[in-house]
């Protein structure tokens, strides 16, 4: 059995950035910028307001009387010149007037028709965002980059209308076994609800990838061989279950007779040992096992970071973090134990029950708690690290 970390880089070493594909703006949120693109103006591009209030040149004090010669909005500048005594109403986002210096807000101003008396209590700030404050034409954006809201904005102010992102990779999902039926369905006595898939493809496309889930291949070769045959076309398939060694599971034999390069087979991990891995002529072939546990903790741990690589971000396992434990635990035994925890308050507590079948036990944690393989017994207080899910 491989380790975790040799499994990851295997997996790493299956997969690589996909094309490049152009998308509107409108589109872009969530994708992964291909190429570094660059600001077509200045922003702002001119000096702008900050405040409502009036615009004036030189010092000026508490009890100057101004005369207000115009006026200037968002969108409609003033085209004249502010001078000496002189003042220019204005409000956010105008332009500032040439010859203003700053900008009085409008609290500090006593108006009567068109003269302004400057109040007590007078606040120092110029109140004037300088031209090209945020950004600069020519300024990069630089990629790759998850686009969150705020770089889809900040393209949009750039003015650059579309945006080079990888293409979304395709990942088929494949439930095998008998006993599965779909939600809604009425299950047999002996059937339980198929869950995996649709936590794997709720876990996928949240991560950039577009989830094509195939039906439920019951437990025989010749629908093995179907599953795989509608799964063509997909950058990676993933199946679910049939990953063991009893004389139901069936993937490994039957992907291996369809033509598998077999990467790996079982890893040193808990949950998640029954791990397989491949090529299936260009597609990447990804054998999870069934337990809902394994195969959502194998989901995170593995499948997450292949799909970044294949969004083109870099290929990282997920990241570690710290928290004190809560309570002692036990030694761990001879695989890697992502424990189910909840981390509170920077302190760990690891879930009662760590059987790999509980889906309510994992809808309730929100980290991984890492053990070392062969790790010792930990007092409560002693620092673990964990990934946060
Ligand atoms: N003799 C041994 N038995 C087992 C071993 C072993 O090393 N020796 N490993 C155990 C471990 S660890 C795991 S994990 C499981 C994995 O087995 P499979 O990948 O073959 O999974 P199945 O047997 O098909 O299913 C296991 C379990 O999960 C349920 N399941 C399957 N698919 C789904 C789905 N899509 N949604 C919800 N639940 C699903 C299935 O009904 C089973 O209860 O093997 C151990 N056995
Ligand atoms: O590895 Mo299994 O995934 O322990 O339940």
């Amino acid at each position: 059995m491989i380790s975790v970390a040799e499994a990851l880089e295997r997996l790493f070493a299956l997969v690589q950035p996909l094309a490049a594909e152009t998308v509107p703006l409108a589109g872009c949120g969530g994708r992964v910028l291909a190429e570094t693109v660059y600001a077509q103006r200045t922003q702002p591009p001119f000096a702008a307001s900050a405040m409502d209030g009036y615009a004036v040149a030189g010092d000026v004090a508490s009890g100057d009387v101004l005369t207000v010669i115009g006026e200037a909005a968002a969108g409609h500048a003033f085209d004249g010149v502010v001078g000496r005594g002189q003042a220019v109403r204005i409000f956010t986002g105008a332009p500032i007037p040439s010859g203003a210096t700053r900008v009085v807000i409008q609290e500090d101003v006593e108006r009567s028709g068109d003269t302004i008396a400057l109040q007590d209590n007078l606040d120092s700030g110029g109140h004037i965002r300088p031209a090209g404050g945020d950004f600069s034409a020519g300024d990069p954006m630089i990629a790759p980059v998850r686009l969150g809201p705020a770089h889809v904005a900040l393209a949009a102010a750039m003015n650059i209308p579309t945006l080079p992102v990888r293409r979304r990779p395709v990942v088929a999902i494949m439930a095998t076994g008998d006993e599965l039926c779909m939600p809604g369905e009425a299950p047999a006595a002996d059937q339980i609800i198929a869950s995996n898939n649709f936590g794997l493809k709720a876990m996928l496309e949240a991560r950039g990838a577009e989830v094509r889930m195939l039906p439920i291949a019951r437990d025989t070769e010749d629908a093995l061989r179907l599953g795989f045959g509608l799964a063509k076309g997909a950058d990676m398939i993933v199946t679910i279950g049939g990953a063991s060694v009893g004389d139901h599971d069936l993937v490994g034999p039957v992907a291996r007779d369809l033509g598998m390069d077999t990467s790996f087979y079982k890893i040193a991990m808990r949950p998640g040992k029954p791990l397989m891995a491949g090529k299936l002529g260009d597609q990447v072939m990804v054998g999870l096992p069934g337990n809902p546990v394994s195969a959502l903790v194998c989901g995170q741990l593995f499948l997450c970071p292949m799909v970044d690589v294949m969004l083109g971000l870099p290929a990282a396992p997920p990241a570690r973090r710290t928290a004190v434990l809560a309570a002692d635990l036990g030694a761990n035994g001879p695989r890697e134990h992502y424990m189910r925890a909840v981390v509170a308050d920077g302190q760990i507590t690891a879930a009662g029950s760590q059987d790999s079948s509980l889906l309510t036990v994992l809808a309730g944690a929100n980290a991984l708690l890492i053990r070392p393989v062969g790790d010792g017994p930990r007092a409560a207080g002693e620092t673990v690290e964990y990934i946060a899910i």
